[in-house]
């Protein structure tokens, strides 16, 4: 069968490229790589809508005296960040960034959000002007005084249409192949032709039998809810290192998921209460978070040793990031900028017992909205 025996009658290409999609996964974390052996398992199962072949940039680094994209491709296997899963042959780890996204039609983005700011500057004209985007990071871009997605900076730094995928999906669990599922937001782009990246393309690429897609429009909530569960998770881990218990947990992660929303309808009016309540982005990643999730851990372990962020995250995550010492950092900025403080007193709070000392004993009063009483100076 031919691509255009795949593609039914009347397809436009004016402008766009046609089937099969090259895919690019630009990442190769814990979650990196569980994606891209997602995408790589679906590729060489639909042979005429992508190239079997997925491309994944790989970060280089030494791994045990061999380079790492060399151990990988020759072991089909990422041992330093997701140890003990065989990966697909099919799945090639390259070095050279620009070399992997080269005449990528579909590129998926899949890093530390620290990281992003400097791919997009080596990939800003050096990319497929036709190509479409996935995001799967879990972040926000925080200036002074104003947030945008990292969808939106992806779309205009490269000029390309960019969707985001997030859930309750620790890559561990994922990659084992234990059921869960996820949540795609992609609204159709204004030059979409038919027969380009639509959500039935974006399905047959993410869905698997063990990892269910729910594809949906709203790319704020689904980013929010990625980005700000980080936070929460680390407020839940404080209260679960202190052996408070699961009601007490329970505390914080309502509280979370009302700051969320709020945070969603002061800054991104268009985000849907619906998508924090119902969809697996939301409402079901916060959970998975709280209860498994790095930043939980990392938080847990402060608060049984007294360590600070920095040294837990070294001595737990060998390498790999937990997101939400950063977005605490860049939403306490953003909320005392815009004298919101008293607002998010979740996201303030716990900023505060990460990088000012403060006690985790507060947590109780910020729930009763009496934690101004024992307001820590604010001069940072
Ligand atoms: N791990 C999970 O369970 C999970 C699940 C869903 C979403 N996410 C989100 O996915 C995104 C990617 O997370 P991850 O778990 O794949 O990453 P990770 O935490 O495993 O981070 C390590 C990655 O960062 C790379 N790296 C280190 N220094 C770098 C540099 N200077 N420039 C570029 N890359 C560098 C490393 O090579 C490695 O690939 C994050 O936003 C995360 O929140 C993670
Ligand atoms: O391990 P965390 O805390 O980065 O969370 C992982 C995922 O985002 C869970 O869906």
């Amino acid at each position: 069968m031919t691509d255009s025996t795949y593609i039914s009658a009347n397809v436009s290409y004016s402008s766009i490229e046609k089937p099969p999609f090259r895919v690019v996964s630009v990442g190769s974390g814990n979650w990196g790589t569980c994606v891209a052996k997602i995408i790589a398992e679906n590729t060489r199962e639909n042979p005429l809508l992508f190239e079997r072949q997925v491309k994944m940039w790989v970060y280089e680094e030494d791994y045990n005296g061999e380079k790492l994209t060399e151990y990988i491709n020759t072991n089909h296997l990422n041992e330093k960040y997701l140890p003990g899963i065989q990966l697909p042959d099919n799945l090639v780890a390259i070095p050279d960034l620009l070399e992997a996204v080269k005449d990528a039609n579909i590129i998926v983005f899949n890093v530390p959000h620290q990281f992003l700011e400097g791919i997009l500057k080596q990939l800003k004209g050096n990319i497929n002007p036709k190509a479409r985007a996935i995001s799967c990071l879990k972040g926000l871009r925080v200036y002074q005084d104003k947030v945008e997605l990292l969808t939106d900076i992806i779309s205009q730094e490269l000029g390309i249409h960019c969707g985001c995928l997030a859930g309750a999906n620790l890559a561990s669990e994922v990659a084992e192949q234990k059921f869960s599922e996820t949540t795609i937001a992609y609204p159709i782009p204004d030059d979409y032709c038919s027969g380009d990246v639509d959500p039935t393309v974006l399905y047959t690429m993410f869905h698997r039998p063990y990892f269910h897609v729910h594809i949906i429009e709203d790319i704020a909530g689904v980013s929010i809810a990625g980005a700000l569960k980080n936070i929460i998770a680390i407020g839940v881990g404080f209260v679960d290192g202190l052996q408070w218990g699961e009601n007490a947990k329970a505390s914080i992660m309502r509280r979370g998921l009302l700051e969320m929303i709020k945070f969603g309808q002061k800054f991104f009016p268009t985000s849907k209460v619906s998508t924090f309540c119902e969809e697996s982005a939301g409402v079901a990643d916060l959970f998975t978070t709280c209860t498994g999730g790095r930043n939980f851990k990392l938080a847990q372990r402060m608060a049984q040793t007294g360590k600070s962020a920095a040294e837990v995250e070294v001595d737990l995550l060998n390498g790999q990031s937990a997101q939400g010492l950063i977005t605490a950092k860049e939403i306490h900025h953003l909320i005392k900028n815009k004298a919101y403080l008293d607002e998010f007193p979740l996201f303030e709070t716990t900023y505060q017992i990460l990088f000012h000392g403060v006690s985790i004993g507060i947590l109780p009063y910020m729930l009763e909205n009496k934690w101004s009483i024992s307001k820590p100076n604010y001069s940072s």
